[in-house]
């Protein structure tokens, strides 16, 4: 089966939602971010985004049984207190979509827009399609200035098949090569890859697209690994000790957000690195996308355990202690570090 035509409009919605994010990060102000339940940030830009990729998947392919599983829903935005965030976003949203010329045609009004982002609220699950969106991944990256991504999947019968990264802030040309000091290097990235077809990068102002692969790299010791900037997402004790027992010596690249799987995909390192902290569950939506860049990419994805990921249970993913990422010649050799250091770790509480 192909996916051409969902591909299409999943590349329209993810720039067009870089767009937005974009000029919002150029231009946050104070009063754009708020706090959620869970004490995480959320921006006017998260639901922007969320908004206008439901908008064009909608527009591209009928709403009929359009079914998104996303991270942001309207709760906070319907009270008083959100009255003032809910106009900015409109704002944002309607100009975003008139910027394209295709989608604008009338202007969204704030229920339209309430309804936009509560499209998200499916629960997913293994039988029929369901897209799966991160409007911002690596919110905290955004507020920084650094890297974050709109990760947009779809799950055909519980299984990934399209996979979409739009990352506005990384640059074109490898992270290995790249000079932090050269701002001359351009910026922002369009990742994207289809069940059985590859995966394609191009730039977000619309370059050729090219083939990205993983690295064939079999040395542990030549290899460098990516892991979330946030220590509270991830533990870097746990990842360095992996590290040493591979014989890695180049330092942790830390970068938030799904970037890690496209820089992954197009072999700027060779692993990735997720060990949350004890009770927290991963979300479909921070690794669907990613998933399916990295494997088509010729990558392997796993938990700790060595099992592939299931997108199908829901909006969480069930996983032995956390998920690694790499090539397939490193990952017998990635399984058993992971392994011995779990029980080392075990073995001093
Ligand atoms: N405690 C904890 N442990 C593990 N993961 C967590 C935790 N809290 C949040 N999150 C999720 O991490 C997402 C950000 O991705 P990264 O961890 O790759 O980026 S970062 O380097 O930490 O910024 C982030 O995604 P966004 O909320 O979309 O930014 C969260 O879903
Ligand atoms: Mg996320
Ligand atoms: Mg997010
Ligand atoms: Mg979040």
């Amino acid at each position: 089966m192909s996916y051409d035509k969902e591909l299409d409009a999943a590349k329209n919605a993810a720039s067009l939602a870089a767009r937005l994010c974009q000029k919002v990060q150029k231009a946050l102000l104070q009063a754009d971010v708020q706090s959620k339940s869970d004490k995480s940030p959320v921006t006017v830009a998260d639901y922007g985004s969320q908004a206008v990729v439901s908008v064009v998947l909608q527009k591209e392919l009928g709403s009929a049984s359009f079914s998104l599983v996303a991270e942001e829903d309207s709760g906070d935005l319907r009270n008083e207190k959100g009255k003032a965030t809910l106009q900015r976003i409109m704002k944002l949203v309607n100009e975003t979509l008139a910027s394209d010329g295709t989608y604008g045609t009338a202007p969204l009004s704030e229920e339209d827009v309430l309804a936009a982002i509560d499209s998200g609220r499916s629960e997913g699950g293994p039988s029929g399609q369901h897209w799966v969106l991160d409007p911002i991944d690596g919110t905290k990256g955004f507020l920084r200035g650094d890297q974050y991504a709109i990760a947009l999947g779809l799950l055909d019968e519980g299984k990934v098949v399209l996979g979409v990264l739009s990352c506005p802030n990384l640059p074109l040309s490898s992270l290995a090569s790249h000079n932090l000091q050269d701002d001359q290097d351009k910026v922002g990235c369009l990742f994207y890859a289809q069940v059985g077809s590859g995966t394609y990068m191009q730039s977000l102002d619309g370059s050729t697209p090219i083939k990205v692969h993983v690295t064939d790299l079999d040395n542990p010791e030549e290899a460098s690994f990516f892991e979330s900037f946030e220590a509270a997402h991830s533990l870097h004790d746990l990842s360095s000790l992996i590290a040493k027992k591979l014989g890695v010596k180049a330092p942790p690249v830390r970068i938030d957000s799904q970037a890690k799987y496209g820089a992954l995909s197009r072999g700027d390192g060779a692993i990735y690195l997720r060990f949350p902290h004890k009770g927290y569950r991963e979300k479909i939506w921070d690794h669907a996308a990613g998933y399916l860049v990295v494997a088509e990419a010729g990558g392997v994805v796993s938990d700790a355990a060595g099992n592939p990921l299931d997108f199908s249970k829901g909006r969480y993913l069930d996983l032995h202690e956390g998920i690694i990422v790499t090539n397939q010649k490193l990952m017998p050799a990635l399984l058993k570090a992971v392994k011995e250091s779990l029980n080392e770790k075990a073995s001093s509480l």
